[in-house]
């Protein structure tokens, strides 16, 4: 438990204290807005979810938010609090604030049954000390214009539509594909709430950086149906070998093979483009796979989501595992000791659509494994592998070939991801 400095305190921030909240986190961030972005952008904190800490004068020093997101694991979902919008003061930062409302965050959290929670890191460095384990990494591109794409059947009959995009029209069409596409991806965290679903959408002039409006590409069936869609701008670069603009796409998903093929085919020839950049895609991206030379697409990874195991049973068994497995985990955990100590982790006698479900209980048996809260978190959603970790000096082997066995059911055939930053 951290201590503050004398004259510090945690509060609840409501909603009246907006103004307050807001500036500490503009001074944290360095960024400002305008009344004409504000207009537009809605502000998407839950105000019974905001938290800061007072300064012995009274105002906010630092201040968090948390979003009651369901978190999709592998096999199934889990309650899970998505910390967010975390900020000091650059004149109080390193007095334990954030480490102070951690622990308020934890224990909030636990309060209302969130086994887990997860977030964007701004830093690498931060939350590791608070075991947050990076648990996902998404993959962004640069693709060069006319990169050829191996054949899919289908691909052919589908047709785009292209359009200014329209944030009230569209927002049933991007919310329906964007579920339907992500279906079963660990990491895919849906925008359950109007706010949310109108935030995605939102384009003030003054994010543009000098590119146009957003735009929208639809694919359709024959008859209609939307199967997929990218939400993209272009940059203009008018140079002295001729245009060269940016394709820049936000958000990208597509219902199967077919549609995916049309959209990139689509994305990589518009007129007057030399590239296209995307980001937030998962590493398996269908991309790789279909590209003829994925050679020249300028790959690089960044890491997505951080997870954090609040309640070490209740999140193990919360999800689904890949192979079946009996092994006893040693964990150790600094600031939430109920997680500390060894758990049984047991999988159900048969698989049940491909996966095994799991009990999770304390034990005096000896440790199979030692390893801190955080690595937990980093293969929570099935995208690292207890086995790298092991490499690493991360995870302890204490009775042989106990990693291959948990690392086969910690993994997962689909990559995690989460496809935008909250
Ligand atoms: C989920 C999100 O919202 S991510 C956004 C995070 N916010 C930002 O990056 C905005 C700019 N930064 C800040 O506002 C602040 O520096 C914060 C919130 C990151 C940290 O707040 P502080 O109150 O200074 O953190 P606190 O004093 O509790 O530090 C705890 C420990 O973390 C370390 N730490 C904190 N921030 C960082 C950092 N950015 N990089 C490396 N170490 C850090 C501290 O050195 C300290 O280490 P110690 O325990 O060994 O002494």
């Amino acid at each position: 438990m951290t201590h503050l400095p004398a004259g510090y305190r945690v509060v609840e921030v409501p909603e009246a204290r907006q103004d307050e909240f807001l500036l500490v986190d503009r001074l944290a961030f360095a960024f400002d807005s305008t009344p004409e972005t504000d207009a537009i952008v809605p502000l998407t904190l839950s105000w019974d979810r905001t938290v800061g800490v007072e300064g012995p004068d009274g105002a906010l020093a630092a201040v968090h938010g948390s979003f009651p997101f369901t978190l999709p694991v592998p096999g199934t979902s889990v309650p899970c609090a998505g910390l967010t919008w975390v900020g000091a003061r650059p004149d109080q930062r390193r007095r334990g604030l954030l480490s102070a409302m951690i622990d308020t965050h934890f224990r909030r959290s636990l309060d209302r049954g969130e086994p887990v929670s997860a977030l964007f890191a701004a830093e690498h460095a931060i939350y590791g000390r608070f075991g947050y384990g990076s648990a996902a990494d998404d993959l962004r591109v640069t693709i060069p214009r006319r990169a050829a794409l191996r054949d899919v059947p289908g691909s052919a009959d589908l047709t785009v539509r292209f359009a200014t995009l329209d944030a009230h029209g569209h927002r049933d069409l991007v919310d329906d594909l964007h579920r339907a596409a992500g279906a079963g991806r660990p990491g895919w965290i849906t925008r359950d709430t109007e706010v949310l679903r109108r935030r995605q959408l939102v384009d003030p002039p003054a994010w543009r950086d000098g590119g146009e409006p957003l735009r929208i590409a639809t694919v359709h069936a024959a008859d209609g149906t939307p199967r997929g869609y990218a939400v993209l701008r272009r940059k203009e670069a008018w140079t002295e070998g001729g245009p060269k603009h940016t394709v820049q796409v936000r958000e990208a998903v597509a219902l199967d093979a077919a549609a995916t093929h049309r959209l990139w085919s689509f994305l990589l020839d518009l007129d007057l483009t030399a590239s296209v950049e995307a980001g937030m895609l998962p590493v398996d991206h269908e991309l790789l796979h279909l590209l003829v030379d994925p050679r020249g697409i300028v790959p690089k990874m960044v890491d997505n989501l951080w997870v954090r195991v609040l309640d070490v049973p209740t999140a193990l068994a919360g999800r689904r595992y890949a192979a079946p497995v009996d092994v006893v985990l040693e964990v150790r955990d600094a600031r939430l000791p109920a997680n500390a100590g060894r758990w049984r982790l047991t999988t159900s006698s048969t698989p049940t659509d491909g996966a095994w479900d799991a009990r999770v209980e304390r034990t005096q048996d000896a440790a199979d494994l030692e390893l801190d809260v955080r690595e937990l978190g980093a293969v929570y959603l099935g995208g690292r592998s207890l086995a790298a970790q092991a490499r690493a000096g991360l995870v302890v082997e204490r009775h042989a070939g106990a990693v291959q066995g948990a690392a086969s059911a910690f993994g997962w055939p689909v990559a995690p991801v989460c496809s935008w930053v909250f």
